[in-house]
C-alpha cells in the first residue's frame, strides 16, 4: 500500500515536470499504481487506517507526486451530505483533459493544501467553478464528466500537478487574500 513515504515533496524536480501521456493499454504496473493511488485516498480518509499508517487525508493524488511523471490522477471526493456514504466523485483518470470551463471562478474559503507541501500557504486559489473533462478509465473507456465546485477544484488541482503547477503558483503574491471580482468563495 502507498504511504506518505512514497509522496515526494516540494523541491523535488518531478513536481515541476510536464508529465507524459500514458499509452493504452496500461501496463500491469501502471494499473497497479492507479489502484494503489485510489486506495491511498480511501485509506487516508478512514480515521483508523490514517492514524495507523500516519496518512495525511487527501481527496486527490497525481502520479508525479509518487515520482511517476505520467498523466494519471486519482480522485475520491466524499459526499458532503451527512448520511450519504457514496462519494461525490471517485475515479482514476488517465490522460485527463479540461475540454471546456465556465468563465465563473471559485475558490475554497480556507485556501488549499497539498500532500507534497509540508507547510501552510495562506491565500485564495482561484479556479474555474465548472469544468467539462474527458479522460480514459483503467479499462480504456473514454469518459466525459461535468464537475462543479469542490470536485471541480480537486480535479483542477490534480491536473495542475500533471503540468508541473503547484497550488500556491495560483495565489496572488502581492495580495494572497485578494478576491478577484465576481469570484465565488466556497465553504
Ligand atoms: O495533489 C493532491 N494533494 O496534494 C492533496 C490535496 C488535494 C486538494 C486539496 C485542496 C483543494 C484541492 C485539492
Ligand atoms: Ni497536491
Amino acid at each position: 500500500m502507498l504511504t506518505m513515504t512514497d509522496v515526494i515533496r516540494e523541491g523535488h524536480p518531478t513536481l515541476r515536470k510536464v508529465a507524459d501521456p500514458l499509452i493504452l493499454p496500461l501496463t500491469d504496473d501502471e494499473k497497479k499504481l492507479a489502484y494503489d493511488m485510489l486506495e491511498f485516498l480511501k485509506n487516508s480518509q478512514d480515521a483508523e487506517t490514517a492514524e495507523k499508517y500516519d496518512l495525511r487525508p487527501g481527496v486527490g493524488i497525481a502520479a508525479p507526486q509518487l515520482n511517476v511523471s505520467k498523466r494519471m490522477i486519482a480522485v475520491h471526493v466524499p459526499s458532503d451530505l451527512p448520511d450519504e456514504t457514496e462519494p461525490q466523485f471517485s475515479d482514476i483518470l488517465i490522460n485527463p483533459k479540461i475540454i471546456s470551463h465556465s468563465v465563473k471562478q471559485t475558490c475554497l474559503s480556507e485556501g488549499e493544501g497539498c500532500l507534497s507541501v509540508d507547510r501552510e500557504v495562506e491565500g485564495y486559489v482561484p479556479r474555474n467553478k465548472r469544468i467539462r473533462i474527458e479522460y480514459v478509465d483503467t479499462e480504456g473507456n473514454r469518459q466525459s464528466r461535468r464537475l462543479k465546485d469542490f470536485p471541480a477544484i480537486v480535479v483542477q488541482h490534480e491536473i495542475d500537478h500533471l503540468n508541473g503547477i503547484m497550488f500556491f503558483d495560483r495565489i496572488d503574491p502581492d495580495n494572497p487574500m485578494a478576491l478577484p471580482k465576481d469570484l465565488e468563495v466556497l465553504g
